[in-house]
């Protein structure tokens, strides 16, 4: 019988090399059951190579981590989770109902259930009148969308979106948020990179990474009261430089 685990993710010490290059540096994460959990950081941070070990595409240098109770790398927690890349995870040559049928299909989703998932998916998406279009022949923006949908076709328990509301317009974006809500209302768990602050103001807590690390965790409200500053922004320059203080005390 698989354990009920609390924690969504957890990984202890988890740590990733390329070459002499540390792209994620002794990671402790957790994420509970049904949390919307952003991970905020500049570029090269490593937010994509930790979310891509998680997903056990890429392998860990050292260190662990459990994925839905799962030790991961595990290829049998893909059809438990959905990941939503940042380049558009499509099919530019198929049209949107194509590559609906087609993740379906990996995913072993019956006919009828995929007709079912794909209806409520279009609608969600807004993208009913482009079903028959080719996806090479949509904006940005809706690409997006018809990533969105293929990610979410199997109903995953655990939600990987890195950076997903890029090129999104405003009142789409709104869309999605509520969306994400609807589903964490369902117990899924989201744990989503975005560069949009507003955005991030929305998820139940925050990690600001920096360097391959952590440099500070919390709700949004308690990070912006910690750091004395009205925007994540400025909040996350005050954890960077205490966390450049700290390295260079080490060195
Ligand atoms: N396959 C690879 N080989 C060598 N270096 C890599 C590889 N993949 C990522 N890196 C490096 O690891 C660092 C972290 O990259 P990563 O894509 O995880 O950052 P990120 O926080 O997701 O950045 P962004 O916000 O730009 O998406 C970068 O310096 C990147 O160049």
């Amino acid at each position: 019988m698989t354990k009920d685990y609390e924690q969504a993710i957890e990984t202890m010490e988890l740590t990733k090399r390329f070459g002499n290059f540390i792209a994620v540096n002794n990671l402790d994460l957790k994420v509970k059951k049904g949390e919307i959990y952003g991970l905020l950081g500049p570029n090269g941070a490593g937010k994509t190579t930790l979310i891509k070990m998680l997903c056990s595409i890429l392998n860990p240098s050292t260190g662990s981590a459990r994925v839905l109770g799962e030790q991961i790398p595990d290829g049998n927690i893909v059809s438990r989770i959905g990941y939503m890349p940042q380049e558009t995870g499509v099919y530019l040559d198929l049209t949107v109902d194509q590559n609906l049928n087609f993740y379906g299909r990996v995913f072993n989703l019956d006919k009828n259930e995929i007709e079912k998932r794909k209806d409520e998916l279009l609608k969600f998406v807004a993208l009913g009148d482009w079903k028959h279009e080719m996806v090479e022949n949509l904006s940005g923006g809706m690409k997006h969308r018809v990533s969105l949908a293929c990610t979410l076709i199997h109903q995953p328990e655990l939600l990987f979106l890195d950076e997903p509301t890029v090129g999104v317009d405003p009142e789409l974006r709104v869309s999605f948020w509520d969306y994400f809500y609807q589903l964490r209302q369902k117990g899924v768990t989201i744990l989503i990179t975005t560069h949009y602050m507003d955005e991030a103001r929305n998820c139940d807590r925050i990690g600001f990474m920096q360097h391959g690390h952590l440099i500070a965790e919390d709700a949004p409200l308690k990070l912006l009261e910690e750091s004395g500053k009205d925007s994540l922004e400025d909040a996350f320059l005050v954890f960077s430089r205490h966390d450049e203080n700290r390295m260079r005390g080490l060195k």
